[in-house]
């Protein structure tokens, strides 16, 4: 019996080009394309770990799309009964992003916007999972701060940690960092979203894949080999899966 076929990586480059290319010749709106990623973050911490048993969730949301999903999937959240507080420190000004705040405001879902080190532990000690959507396909290390400290008590904490489309601190071709408290960053779980990233070859753990929205075009002109999504679902687990760069 042949393997299932290795699903492509993507590029940093490759997929701020494809991202570029949903909102041009696809006429998707960078809201619809946050709505459906951070839908299908929510839906792989449903998957994983149920609210009766990880209902304080910390959802840390870093200043790029990337935290942008973060927020969308605490609101989903809450509405399948998670109690989610977001993390957000360097909250961005585009309306979008207020919007998305207003929307949790209204959940009473807490969201902190200026870090301190006591208030970070704190809230560590009272959650039970972390969604790090602090950085995505944009990253550049090394980690500037308030963000290096951050990640590094999430790593103290041993918490689980679900996370969006890259594990954060993690060069998006490369890996994980080579030295420092960051260095055996591993998260429990990860969502990629449209494709995995080259990092991915050194990921250990559970492994999603979400963003349903590649059309066939596009598939076809980033030559890109993904796996069918089962049903209606907005996630498909990867895990083990063989990877292979376009
Ligand atoms: N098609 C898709 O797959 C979609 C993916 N989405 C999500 O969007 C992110 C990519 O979002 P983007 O806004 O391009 O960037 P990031 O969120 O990854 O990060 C940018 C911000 O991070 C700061 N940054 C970068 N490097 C560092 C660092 N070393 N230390 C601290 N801060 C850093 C950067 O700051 P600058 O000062 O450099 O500007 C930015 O503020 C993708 O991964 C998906 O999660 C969309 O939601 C939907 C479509
Ligand atoms: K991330």
């Amino acid at each position: 019996m042949p393997g299932k076929p290795a699903i492509s990586l993507l590029s940093a480059s490759v997929a701020k080009a494809l991202d570029g290319e949903l909102m041009s010749t696809g006429a998707f709106s960078v809201d619809q394309l946050m709505e459906l990623a951070g839908l299908s973050v929510s839906q792989v911490v449903y998957r994983e770990y149920p609210s009766s048993s990880h209902a304080k969730v910390l959802v840390c949301c870093g200043p790029g799309n990337n935290g942008g999903d973060g927020l969308v999937a605490a609101r989903h959240l809450w509405q399948y009964g998670y109690q989610p507080t977001v993390y957000y420190p360097k909250p961005s000004s585009p309306d979008l992003y207020k919007r998305l705040c207003k929307q949790l405001e209204d959940l009473d879902i807490p969201i902190h916007t200026t870090h301190t080190s006591d208030l970070f532990h704190q809230l560590l000690k009272q959650s039970n999972l972390i969604v790090d959507s602090l950085f995505g396909f944009s990253f550049k290390g090394p980690v500037r701060e308030p963000f290096g400290e951050i990640l590094s008590a999430i790593v103290d904490s041993k918490l689980h940690v679900v996370s969006v489309d890259a594990p954060s601190s993690w060069e998006i071709d490369e890996g994980p960092q080579k030295e420092g408290p960051l260095k055996n960053f591993n998260p429990n779980v990860l969502i990629s979203l449209t494709a995995p990233k080259p990092c991915c070859n050194f990921y250990k753990g559970k492994h999603y894949l979400g963003g349903r929205f590649v059309s066939k075009a596009i598939k076809e002109k980033y030559h890109l080999q993904l796996p069918p999504y089962p049903g209606m679902d907005q996630i498909v687990d990867i895990t083990d899966q063989p990877l292979a760069t376009v």
